[in-house]
């Protein structure tokens, strides 16, 4: 099968283990050319290692890798045409910002005027001064390494640029500030690019779409908007946000649970078929939100996010109300291997265990 043109990359049945343990099982994706994926999951779902199979760095045991519509499975990563920026920078020491730019064009042997004047606008591109480009990345802060180390991956014209949590070592401001630029240099330069990533507000907040990973799978791919509102397994529904799984079925749904975001409850709603009575059990201060936590009388634990002009106590009577198109049926089973709990501590034990 010929795969389409605006491919940019495609996996198709790809397994990998290391040694006899699997890590990676039977993932299949497409990312169409110019898009940003964000491979979503918690610590030692396999993200790193999908990554290194896209950039050549592992080879699949079973399955196929296409960058462009290209079958580079048996390519080794200078074969690949991959721009790659890692964690902790990975620059030359020993050579300048400029210098570590100017290698990759170097090695393609690039005329010296071309090279200067590539690196030269690519260093502006991605908000180095002038006097900065002819530091070492000793004299460089951890931002302006990981500027550098993304004009390096950049400058390649790569098929595919590969973000191993490029941001992670930064402070919560400059990571901010610079996954925005990292948006829109991307798509000003239209690079296919996948970016790895175990900070939810980062996925949803830069990525085309998203691929929410656990155990080794891929248990959803789709647009970030489309995978919070519609989870398709209880794991994709927590490991977004917060999340109210209420046990039970909807009428005409198979679903185990229904999902109901905090944000969508309402405290003390006037009528609506959707409601619950319970006791406040907590009540946290987030500046302009409330976040409340309501144990029902039968034992159910739901939690509200309200306005903090909201006037509530631990132990106030209230109802709890959800509009019923906030209500979202989870159509799948997460698979036997991927656990709510085992599987990201505390933010992921589900509020209802299933009985
Ligand atoms: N070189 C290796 N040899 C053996 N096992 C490995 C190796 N590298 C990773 N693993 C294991 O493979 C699994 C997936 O690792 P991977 O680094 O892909 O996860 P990750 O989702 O990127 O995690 P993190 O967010 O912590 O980086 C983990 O269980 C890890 O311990």
């Amino acid at each position: 099968m010929n795969p389409p043109t605006n491919d940019g990359v495609r996996l198709d049945a790809i397994t990998f283990g290391y040694g006899p343990t699997t890590v990676v099982r039977d993932v299949s994706l497409a990312l169409p050319a110019g898009k940003l994926l964000a491979l979503l999951g918690p610590s030692g779902c396999g993200k790193t290692t999908l990554l290194k199979l896209l950039g050549g760095y592992l080879a699949p045991s079973a399955g196929r890798v296409f960058l462009r519509g290209r079958d580079v499975t048996a390519l080794p990563p200078e074969a690949r045409n991959a721009g790659t920026v890692f964690q902790n920078y990975a620059l030359f020491p020993h050579l300048t910002a400029r210098q570590n730019v100017a290698f990759g064009l170097e090695v393609r042997r690039v005329a010296r005027a071309v090279c200067d004047r590539q690196v030269d606008d690519m260093l502006a591109r991605v908000g180095l001064s002038a006097e900065e480009r002819d530091r070492k990345p000793a004299r460089l802060s951890g931002g302006q390494q990981q500027r550098v180390a993304l004009a390096r991956a950049l400058i390649i014209e790569p098929d595919v640029l590969l973000l191993d949590e490029p941001l992670a070592n930064l402070d919560r401001h400059l990571r901010d500030q610079l996954r925005t630029e990292l948006r829109t240099l991307q798509r000003q330069t239209g690079v296919t690019a996948v970016l790895v990533t175990h900070d939810q507000e980062e996925a949803l907040a830069v990525s085309d779409l998203i691929g929410v990973m656990a155990a080794g799978r891929v248990l959803q791919v789709g647009a970030p908007a489309d995978v919070y509102d519609r989870p398709r397994t209880p794991f994709v529904a927590k490991f977004l946000g917060a999340a109210n799984l209420l046990p039970g079925k909807m009428v005409g749904s198979a679903a185990e649970f229904v999902m109901v975001r905090p944000e969508h409850c309402a405290l003390n709603p006037e009528g609506g078929r959707w409601t619950w009575t319970g006791r406040v059990a907590g009540v946290t201060f987030l500046g302009a939100d409330l976040l409340v936590d309501v144990t029902c009388d039968n034992g159910l634990s739901l939690r509200v996010r309200s306005r903090a002009t909201e006037r509530v106590q631990p132990g106030d009577l209230v109802t709890v109300g959800a509009a019923e198109h906030h209500l979202w049926p989870i159509p799948d089973a997460d698979p036997p291997e991927v656990t709510l709990t085992g599987a990201g501590g505390d933010a992921l034990s589900p509020t209802f265990p299933p009985a």
